[in-house]
């Protein structure tokens, strides 16, 4: 059996650098259409400090998300895993990934949520009210983070007081931006700046467990109160705690990462798209005003307002169809694996990018279209080809925590504001999409009901 095809590169760089060039020109899905051209559906890199192997499709992201586990586990970049902790769910594999994501998922499944509708949506108009009152020009994604870490500020991690979240908040920025970086510790690298923003936020955050538990202990708190007394109070039938405390700091570490750069970007560029399309924003903004009619003032929405907005969600989706926050990901092969006429070798990172089911017109014809029409029939979408949460055992957890947020944020931005963009329409990736100046929006205010 022989390798795939391509080079390793030069030593520990490899071809980091080139694709991390091509993200932040916004030309990373070309790079990999290039190499696709170059070496076919299987082609072999050094990303990250790893020997890497890419593959592409439908089959290859079956293979990804629903492998075999005892092949094929997911292991991200040396990195993420130092930023992050090894104990995070994405390090994590079988019955330690199933114990600690079980923990993790009754807090985030749809009947526990269907009662944070109230709390969202108290966020959302808060915010509004802070930041686009008054305001002439806004500037969207920075204002969209500022929003969703406010979210799991207050409902997952049960913190009230804005500058405790601003503490965490400058920290925090400042420890994902290395997260794909090549690990090199020298005192001014990104990776060497994140690492020590990762362990401030780790101390912030251990203060923070720290008082939720003798909470607890007290009964000034009850186990669902948050994500955090949640996954303390999970217990065995030996009364055991089924999630340790190393487990529930580096997770709730992950879900800020997971929760706040992901949605923040699916908001941001709705808005874009939004105002480049103007009969699907028409349509959207029926849709939210039948529900704002049917409110009396102040009445905040419900869970069954957001079923209601069915035509948002299939812009959402579109929207992260053509502009996936997750650009891609790795996992690693636990032993050797076949591929076609190919060896993955054992050891080896594989890696998968979501554009390219995406933007694959066999299965989403002309994919450079933005139409929200594609997602009517959910069933019409192959399985393994939309995988912008992923898919399989690990598909994301946070799904229906993001639709909610977006949806409640939506509905008050139409019904309040309209906007246009002002400035130029380009994006970068980093490694989420930042479009030029954090997309600027002139606003003009609708009159109140
Ligand atoms: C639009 C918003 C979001 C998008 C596009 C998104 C995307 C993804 C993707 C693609 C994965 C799978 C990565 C892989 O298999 O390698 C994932 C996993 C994950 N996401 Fe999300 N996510 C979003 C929102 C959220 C939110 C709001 C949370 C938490 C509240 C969250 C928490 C997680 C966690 C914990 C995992 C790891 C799951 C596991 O390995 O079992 N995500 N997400």
């Amino acid at each position: 059996r022989k390798l795939p095809p391509g080079s390793l590169g030069i030593p520990i760089i490899g071809q980091s650098l080139d694709l991390l060039r091509a993200m932040r020109t916004n030309t990373g899905e070309e790079w990999l259409q290039e190499r696709v051209r170059k070496y076919g559906p299987i082609s072999k890199l050094s990303l990250f400090g790893k020997p890497t192997v890419f593959i592409h499709g439908q089959a290859a992201n079956k293979l990804v998300f629903s492998g075999d586990s005892s092949k094929i586990a997911n292991k991200q970049t040396a990195s993420i895993r130092a930023i992050l902790g090894d104990r995070n769910l994405l390090e994590l594999s079988g019955q330690d990934h199933k114990r600690v994501r079980d923990s993790l998922v009754s807090f985030l499944r749809p009947e526990s949520l269907k009662q944070y509708v109230g709390k969202m949506d108290e966020e959302v108009r808060k915010h509004i009210e802070l930041h686009w009152r008054g305001k002439e020009k806004v500037a969207a994604l920075p204002l969209m983070k500022n929003l969703t870490f406010n979210i799991i500020c207050s409902l997952l991690f049960g913190m009230e007081e804005r500058a405790e979240k601003e503490k965490f908040l400058q920290n925090f920025q400042e420890m994902i931006e290395g997260m794909w970086s090549i690990p090199i510790k020298l005192p001014f690298t990104r990776y060497s700046r994140s690492l020590r923003a990762s362990s401030r936020v780790q101390d912030l955050l251990k203060e923070l467990v720290q008082e939720k538990k003798v909470k607890l202990e007290q009964r000034t708190a009850t186990p669902q109160q948050d994500l955090i007394t949640c996954l303390l109070s999970k217990r065995d039938e030996e009364n055991k705690r089924v999630v340790t405390d190393k487990e529930i700091l580096h997770n709730i570490m992950l879900v800020m990462v997971a929760g706040h750069d992901t949605s923040s970007v699916l908001m941001t560029f709705m808005l874009r798209l939004l105002s480049k399309n103007p009969a699907v924003y028409k349509a959207v903004l029926q849709e939210q005003e039948e529900i704002a009619e049917s409110k009396t003032s102040g009445e905040p929405l419900t869970w069954e307002d957001l079923a209601m907005m069915k035509y948002t969600w299939r812009v959402a989706m579109e929207t992260l169809r053509m502009v996936p926050p997750v650009f891609a990901g790795f996992r690693v092969a636990l032993k050797d694996i076949d591929y076609g006429e190919y060896l993955i070798p054992k050891g080896w990172q594989i890696f998968w990018a979501s554009s390219m089911t995406h933007m694959d017109e066999n299965i989403f014809p002309e994919p450079s279209k933005f139409d929200p029409a594609r997602f009517e029939n959910q069933t019409s979408v192959p399985p393994y080809t939309f995988v912008a949460f992923g898919g399989g055992p690990r598909i994301c957890p946070g799904h229906e925590f993001a639709r909610i947020e977006t949806l409640v944020a939506i509905h008050y931005l139409v019904t309040q504001y309209s906007w246009e963009l002002c400035s130029d329409d380009h994006y970068i990736r980093d490694p989420v999409p930042v479009p030029t100046q954090g997309l600027l929006l002139r606003i003009v205010p609708k009159k109140e009901k």
